[in-house]
This record gives structure tokens, C-alpha cells and sequence, in this order.
């Protein structure tokens, strides 16, 4: 057994520590899964310290980061290295380690056999606490073929770190340079290689064949010191690859946080690369070989942000879709909304109860075009899942379907939330939950909706007067009353929500035209 940190002191039972650890201690304390990387800065952001932190963040592991060296590095590779004192590297580790709970301890850059002599130090000064894992990544040569730690570090690598460890994730180049040079060029070499490795003394090995020469795939072969495990996948043509080995290492470490076990996170992060890379393989950040990806899925189409922010003056005139009304009068979902949007709609919401799933995504696609091309936001009703899928600009949910503050945290802080009130209560929470608006109704009687009480004008003016909210009334609303319901002169009233009006009618066009006529004269008189 080893001493060092107590990392090895506690074998095989870490994972279920972790799990217990990250569950409440209190009624209201939660314990946060931690990782601390030890690593270089990357000033280029796509590797090191930088994307150690991105994966823990994108995998919901809080990451604290100790700086071994800075590097002036982008796209085009390394162009300078500045090691930082062996002694500020422990004053940071002392800092850290003195202070968090830290699950699991992962380590990138370490630049010199001083630096990785102050970190032995203090991983045996701080003892265990929560830590439970040591995952090390032997950063030597980055992918533009710059030395970011030497050979100076080969001794202290294999004789006392390697043996701490529980994961060392070498990539073929440095699995070939702690071995002393010898040839990997094929999966059968990789796995010889991973068997001498594991004889070093780390619990599990991982040898990354990324830059594995004449490979369709990318494989990398995990051995548990019986047996082995290659991970497959088809390797990506992409030259967003800067930072993969880092990425891939730090989300080992974030799984084993949360209280994974070895191999369940070796995979889970190898499937975490591939879905970046996949996901970022076209984007384009700086001029050079290496460019960095997107660990968040979430940079690529900036289009797609284009999205219409939301304005109360948008509830103006509101458009709301019925399939039966369209199966009726023999249209689809995308030409009911084409007619009401050029017939002035300020925004529209599908509404479709009994669509079929894929049939609905795709017409819902369609429908978010045409109202993105006409600056009108378009809303799905209770499918938060088609709302994703589509990208839709948000969702208006009723008293009965999901809670509006758990639709806030599945769509993001820029969607639009609407929910169906009836009283004041409803509204009063509408607001803390989060909702953006407040549709309120039936005003009048209707049949588009089963068993739904009517609340009348006098219903909508005390929901007005709720909330803080904008307020769009529904319910039997069409050209004959819209009038009668903007005269209730709420200042948050601001406008009307129709289904039949519009599109149970011969022609959607026309329709809309003449009640977007009449609420712009009602709104002039008030
Ligand atoms: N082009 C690619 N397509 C798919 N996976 C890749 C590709 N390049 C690297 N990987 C994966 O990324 C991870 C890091 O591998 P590698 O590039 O070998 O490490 P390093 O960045 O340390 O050189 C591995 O899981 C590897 O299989
Ligand atoms: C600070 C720092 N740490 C690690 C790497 C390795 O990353 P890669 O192999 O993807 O270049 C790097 N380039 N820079
Ligand atoms: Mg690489």
C-alpha cells in the first residue's frame, strides 16, 4: 500500500465514498463533486488549465486549478513557455488543497522534476479529506510538436508519480517516451505497451491512439492489469483536435468526482471527445492546424441565436394553431402560419395535441424558418422536447403541464416562457417561477378547449392586476369582441390570443388582416 495523499489508501472503495459524499450532509448543504487540476495555461484556451476547466464545467464538476506554467500558445502552436517557481506552484497547492474538498486530483503540464517534486509534497501534506483519485495525463509534446515538459521529467514520472496514480491516459508518443523509445505504430503495440505501463504502478492505463498513424478509427486501449479494453470510434476528419488529451483526461477525473467507476468514466469521456469533435468539426477559431473545439456544444451556427427577443407588444396579435381546424380546412401547420404571419401575427404558438412526434419536428423546423425570416417569435405549447429540437424561441405551458421554473432551467435563460393563468395566485407564481407572460382565459366561452371554466372580463382584470407580467387574454376571442377585451384597459393587457378566429376560417390571410385592423384601431382609442 502506498501512503502518498492516501490516494491508494482507499482501494476499490473510493467510488462508493464519492457517491455518498456528493449526496446532502444536511437538509441543506450539498457536498459539490471537485476536481483539481494541476496544468499549464493555454493561452489559445483549447488545451490545458483552460479546457480542464470547460469539461468539468460542461460535466457539473466544480474544478479548481493550480499553474504550473504558462504558455503563449494558439492555433499555430507554442511559440513560448514560462515555468512558474516550483515554490508558487506549492503555495497554490497548499492554498487549494488546504481549503477544498477535493474528489479527484488531475494532472497535466508538469514542466520539470521540481515541479512534480512540489506536488508529491503536497498530495502527501494534505491527506485524503475527500480526495479519492489521482488521474495523470503526461503532457510532454504538444500536438504542434512543441516539448512542453522534457525528458528531464522521465525519472520521477515512472519512479513516484506513475505508481500514485489510478489512471495515467499517455498518448502514443508519450506511452513510447516512458518506456524509453520503443515503437507504437498498431493497436496490438498500443496494448503491449499499456501492459508495461500498468508495471510501473498506476491501477489502470490508458493509451490513447489519437495520433495513431493509418487509422480509420481512433483507438485507445484501456487495461486494468488483467484485461483490456479498446475504446472505438470513427476517427473525425477535423483539424479541431487541440486539446482533445486534456479534454479526455479531465472528464475522467470529473466522472470519477461524481463517484463513477474507472471504466464507466473512460468511456463516458472518450464519448464526450467524440461528440465535441463531431460537433465542432467545421468551426473555424484562428488561422492555424490546431484549432480548439467546443466543449459546450453550443458555439457552432450563431444563426441560430438570431433568435427574436421577446417584446410584451409581440402578445399583440397571437396566433394559435389547431390541427383539427387545419385538417378541417385541408391546410398544413406551415401554411396556416405563413397566412397568419404575413396577415400580421405578432407571434404564434403550435399548438398541437395530437401530432405525431416526427411529423410535428418537422413541420415545427419549418414553421420556426418562416417566423425567423419575418422577425416573429414562434412558441410551442407544452412539447418541450419539439421546443429543443426545433430551437423554437420558448414554450407557453399549462397549470397541468411541466412547472414553468423546471421549463426554465431545461430551456436557458433567453427563452420565452408563457403560462396559462386563471386566477391570481397562478399569477403571482407565474412571476417567481419565471415566466415571460401570462396567457389568460377562457374569457369568453369556447369549444377549442374541453371543460375549461370561463373566466370572463372580470377574471382577466384580476390576473392583470396580479401580476407584474404581460397579460394576453384567450378564450372565444375574435373579430366581434377583441374590442370589448382591450377596453378593460389593463396597462399589462396586451393584446389577444386566437384559434378559430383565425384559422377556423376559408381563408387565414384575410382574417388576420381584419383583426390586426380592429385591435390597431381599439388600441388608437385607448
Ligand atoms: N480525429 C479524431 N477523431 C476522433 N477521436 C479523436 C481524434 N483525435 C483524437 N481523438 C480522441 O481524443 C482523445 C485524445 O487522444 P490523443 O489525440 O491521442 O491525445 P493527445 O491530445 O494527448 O495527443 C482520444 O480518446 C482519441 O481517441
Ligand atoms: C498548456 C498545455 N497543456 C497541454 C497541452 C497538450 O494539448 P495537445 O496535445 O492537444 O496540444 C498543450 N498544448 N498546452
Ligand atoms: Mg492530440
Amino acid at each position: 500500500m502506498q501512503s502518498l495523499g492516501g490516494i491508494r489508501s482507499w482501494p476499490a472503495t473510493w467510488r462508493t465514498t464519492t457517491a455518498s459524499m456528493t449526496t446532502t450532509t444536511t437538509e441543506s448543504v450539498k457536498k459539490v463533486a471537485q476536481v483539481l487540476t494541476v496544468a499549464g495555461s493555454d493561452s489559445g484556451a483549447g488545451a490545458g488549465i483552460q479546457a480542464d476547466i470547460k469539461v468539468c464545467a460542461a460535466r457539473g464538476v466544480y474544478c479548481a486549478s493550480v499553474i504550473t506554467a504558462v504558455t503563449a500558445q494558439n492555433t499555430r502552436g507554442v511559440q513560448s513557455v514560462h515555468l512558474l517557481p516550483p515554490d508558487f506552484v506549492s503555495e497554490q497547492l497548499k492554498s487549494v488543497l488546504s481549503d477544498f474538498e477535493v474528489d479527484v486530483v488531475k494532472t497535466g503540464m508538469l514542466p520539470s522534476p521540481e515541479i512534480v517534486e512540489v506536488l508529491l509534497q503536497n498530495l502527501s501534506e494534505f491527506p485524503v479529506r475527500g480526495r479519492v483519485a489521482l488521474v495523470v495525463d503526461p503532457v510532454m509534446v504538444s500536438t504542434s510538436g512543441h516539448v512542453l515538459a522534457g525528458s528531464s521529467i522521465l525519472s520521477i514520472f515512472r519512479e513516484r508519480l506513475l505508481p500514485l496514480a489510478d489512471i495515467i491516459t499517455p498518448n502514443v508518443k508519450e506511452a513510447s517516451a516512458l518506456l524509453g523509445g520503443v515503437r507504437i505504430q498498431t493497436v496490438a503495440e498500443m496494448r503491449a505497451a499499456a501492459k508495461s505501463l500498468h508495471q510501473m504502478g498506476p491501477r489502470f492505463v490508458l493509451v490513447k491512439g489519437g495520433d495513431l498513424p493509418d487509422s480509420s478509427d481512433s483507438v485507445d486501449v484501456y487495461f486494468d492489469g488483467n484485461e483490456f479494453h479498446e475504446l472505438h470510434s470513427p476517427r473525425i476528419a477535423t483539424r479541431n483536435t487541440h486539446g482533445t488529451g486534456c479534454t479526455l483526461a479531465s472528464c475522467i477525473a470529473a466522472e470519477l468526482a461524481k463517484g463513477s467507476n474507472m471504466l464507466s468514466a473512460v468511456k463516458v469521456a472518450k464519448r464526450f471527445v467524440d461528440t465535441a469533435l463531431n460537433y465542432s468539426k467545421d468551426i473555424v477559431i484562428g488561422g492555424g492546424m490546431q484549432g480548439p473545439f467546443d466543449h459546450f456544444l453550443s458555439l457552432k451556427d450563431p444563426q441560430s441565436y438570431r433568435q427574436s427577443t421577446f417584446k410584451p407588444d409581440d402578445l399583440f396579435l397571437y396566433a394559435v394553431t389547431d390541427s383539427r381546424m387545419n385538417k378541417k380546412w385541408n391546410r398544413s401547420i406551415v401554411d396556416a402560419v405563413k397566412a397568419a404571419v404575413e396577415g400580421g401575427a405578432t407571434i404564434i404558438q403550435l399548438r398541437e395535441k395530437e401530432a405525431e412526434t416526427r411529423e410535428f419536428l418537422e413541420e415545427a423546423k419549418s414553421c420556426v424558418d418562416i417566423c425567423r425570416s419575418n422577425g416573429v417569435c414562434l412558441l410551442i405549447n407544452d412539447r418541450i422536447d419539439i421546443a429543443i429540437a426545433c430551437d423554437a424561441d420558448g414554450v407557453h405551458v399549462g397549470q397541468s403541464d411541466m412547472p414553468v421554473d423546471l421549463v426554465r432551467s431545461l430551456l436557458g435563460p433567453d427563452k420565452i416562457i408563457g403560462v396559462s393563468c386563471k386566477t391570481q395566485e397562478q399569477a403571482h407564481q407565474a412571476w417567481k417561477d419565471g415566466a415571460d407572460y401570462i396567457g389568460s382565459g377562457g374569457v369568453f366561452p369556447t369549444n377549442t378547449k374541453a371543460n375549461n371554466r370561463t373566466i370572463g372580463l372580470d377574471g382577466l382584470r384580476e390576473v392583470c392586476k396580479a401580476s407584474k407580467l404581460p397579460v394576453v387574454a384567450i378564450g372565444g376571442i375574435g373579430i366581434s369582441n377583441a374590442e370589448s377585451v382591450m377596453r378593460i384597459g389593463e396597462p399589462n393587457l396586451k393584446g389577444v390570443a386566437v384559434v378559430s378566429a383565425l384559422f377556423d376560417q376559408e381563408c387565414v390571410l384575410s382574417q388576420a388582416k381584419k383583426l390586426h385592423k380592429t385591435l390597431t384601431e381599439s388600441k388608437r382609442e385607448h
